[in-house]
């Protein structure tokens, strides 16, 4: 029998991963009917609104539903009938930190797979595709097959694939658009190479065959892939503390150590911790891997990734306490940026979080700016940062603004926690001219132009560069 030609397709989990995903094979392919489903019935609710006011800031991601929405795309709460009525079902539902039982604060919390799976074979009443799509260990496609095979119907036949996503949020339309690689993983019988095709030809409708559809042979090929990422991160990280010590500047030395090609030039940003939903999460999943192997050398140089991270915010958070005289009680302080890097409204392990949480137990007043975080998510983010702390003392502490200029009024220090290109062009002198004085400036970001800065009467403080005193 020839692979079967998909023609309609259900993804379970309308978050980051599943509505821009899905909203692009949308896009890509008129010809295939593709249905979005969510039990949130807020976050559906705005996939669909009028205005297009969707759940997720994405550059791009507004062009792309407005193009396919109607057409060929839509979003439902029905997720039995998306389950129905589809041959290709992708699970793309989110696998966070398990927070208690084995594993707690280290495996992934496996639950929403499984439910979704148990969801699909309760309801599945003609042969699916299952395309598990979320990032899950290895093995996870044997346990959904397992309870598949044991609640299907007679004449209904499930074939697994693998297919982990890589986009990264605030590039996800143009990673989606290019993709450096598309991997499937399948069971190496005839059915599972014939699913394994079926997905490859909706790829093939737009993404040229050199970078597409290698065969997945690990499927903690995600976890690899985020653990090396972040690392980088963590050891440019590392070496930002050791510049700041001696005299050295981070950027010239990240420059420099990218000209060799073994290294390359990216991801060699210093900043103030890296944060997201994925970095932590996978990494912590990888330290769970290793120790359930026996090989507790390897879980502990994988969580030591993690730990520099954490010293990274700590050291940031204690030099603004320390170059503002080593008191910021009753001091206001304006953090610009909530979410964990620029061009996403997404603020899951943001180190602005952190760094806000420790200037609140400093006793200093904040004033918060995000272009695109709402004030609910962020009330949300800090009350789940002090859970001792009632709202309503975090309220007096804590103010939301709607802009940076207002942000940094009568502020003493300004933080700079996420790297929008709007930091870059505010206003300075009239920044400077609303402030305390001495006015400070912390830039975890390595956004600006702290020479100009200086020139305006600023005393500025960037990652990874010795304090200005010494500049
Ligand atoms: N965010 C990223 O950049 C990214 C990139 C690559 C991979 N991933 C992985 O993709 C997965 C999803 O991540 P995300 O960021 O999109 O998560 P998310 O939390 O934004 O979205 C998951 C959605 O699934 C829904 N859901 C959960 N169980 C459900 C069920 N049984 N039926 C219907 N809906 C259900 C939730 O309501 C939620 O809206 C995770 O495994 C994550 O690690 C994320
Ligand atoms: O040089 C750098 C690059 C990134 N970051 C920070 O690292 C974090 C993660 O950034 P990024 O990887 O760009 O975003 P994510 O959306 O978390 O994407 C990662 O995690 C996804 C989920 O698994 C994967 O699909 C992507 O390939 C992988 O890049 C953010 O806080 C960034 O500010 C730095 O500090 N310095």
């Amino acid at each position: 029998m020839a692979p079967l030609k998909v023609t309609k397709i259900c993804c379970i989990g309308a978050g980051y991963v599943g509505g821009p995903t899905c909203a692009v094979i949308a896009l890509k392919c008129p010809h295939i009917q593709v249905t979005i489903v969510d039990l949130n019935k807020a976050r559906i609710d705005a996939w669909n609104s009028p205005d297009f006011a969707l759940p997720i800031y994405e550059p791009g991601l507004v062009e792309v539903v407005r193009q396919a929405r109607g057409r060929n795309l839509f979003f439902s709460t029905d997720v039995d009938k998306g389950i129905e009525e589809a041959d290709l079902i992708f699970v793309s539902v989110n696998t966070p930190t398990k927070k208690s039982g084995v594993g707690a604060g280290f495996a992934a919390d496996l639950n929403y797979v499984e439910l979704a799976t148990r969801r699909i074979a309760t309801v599945a009443t003609s042969s699916k595709i299952v395309v598990e799509k979320s990032t899950v260990p290895c093995r996870t496609a044997e346990s959904m097959r397992t309870i598949l095979e044991a609640n299907s119907r007679p004449n209904c036949r499930f074939d697994i694939l693998s297919n982990p996503e890589f986009l990264a949020e605030g590039t996800a339309i143009a990673d989606l658009f290019s993709p450096d690689r598309v991997l499937i993983g399948s069971l190496q019988t005839q059915e599972g190479i014939d699913a394994c095709e079926s997905l490859k030809q909706v790829y093939a409708n737009w993404v040229p065959p050199h970078s597409h559809c290698r065969p997945l042979v690990f499927r903690a090929v995600q976890l690899a892939a985020n653990a090396m990422l972040a690392q980088r991160i963590s050891s440019v990280n590392a070496l930002s503390a050791l510049c700041e010590a001696t005299g050295a500047n981070i950027d010239e030395v990240a420059h420099a150590i990218g000209y060799d090609s073994r290294i390359g030039p990216k991801f060699l940003k210093a900043s103030v911790g890296f944060g997201g939903s994925c970095f932590q999460k996978d990494i912590l999943n990888l330290v769970y891997l290793s120790e359930s192997c026996h090989l507790p050398e390897v879980a502990a140089y994988w969580r030591q990734v993690v730990e520099m991270n954490e010293y990274q915010k700590r050291r940031f958070s204690k030099r603004v306490v320390d170059t503002l005289f080593n008191t910021i009680t009753g001091k206001r302080i304006a953090v610009l940026g909530f979410a964990f890097k620029a061009d996403t409204g997404d603020t899951r392990e943001s180190a602005a979080i952190t760094l806000i949480r420790d200037f609140q137990s400093e006793k200093a007043l904040v004033n918060i700016y995000d272009p695109q975080v709402s004030h609910e998510q962020i009330w949300t983010d800090l009350q789940e940062a002090s859970p001792l702390a009632p709202l309503n003392t975090i309220k007096k502490q804590v103010t939301i603004c709607k802009s940076a200029i207002e942000a940094c009024k009568d502020a003493e220090a300004v933080v700079i926690a996420t790297e929008w290109k709007e930091f870059k062009d505010i206003d300075w002198e009239a920044v400077y001219a609303s402030m305390n004085k001495p006015a400070f400036v912390f830039d975890g970001r390595l956004l600006i132009d702290a020479d100009k800065l200086r020139k305006i009467g600023f005393t500025v403080t960037t990652i990874g560069r010795p304090s200005s005193t010494l500049v």
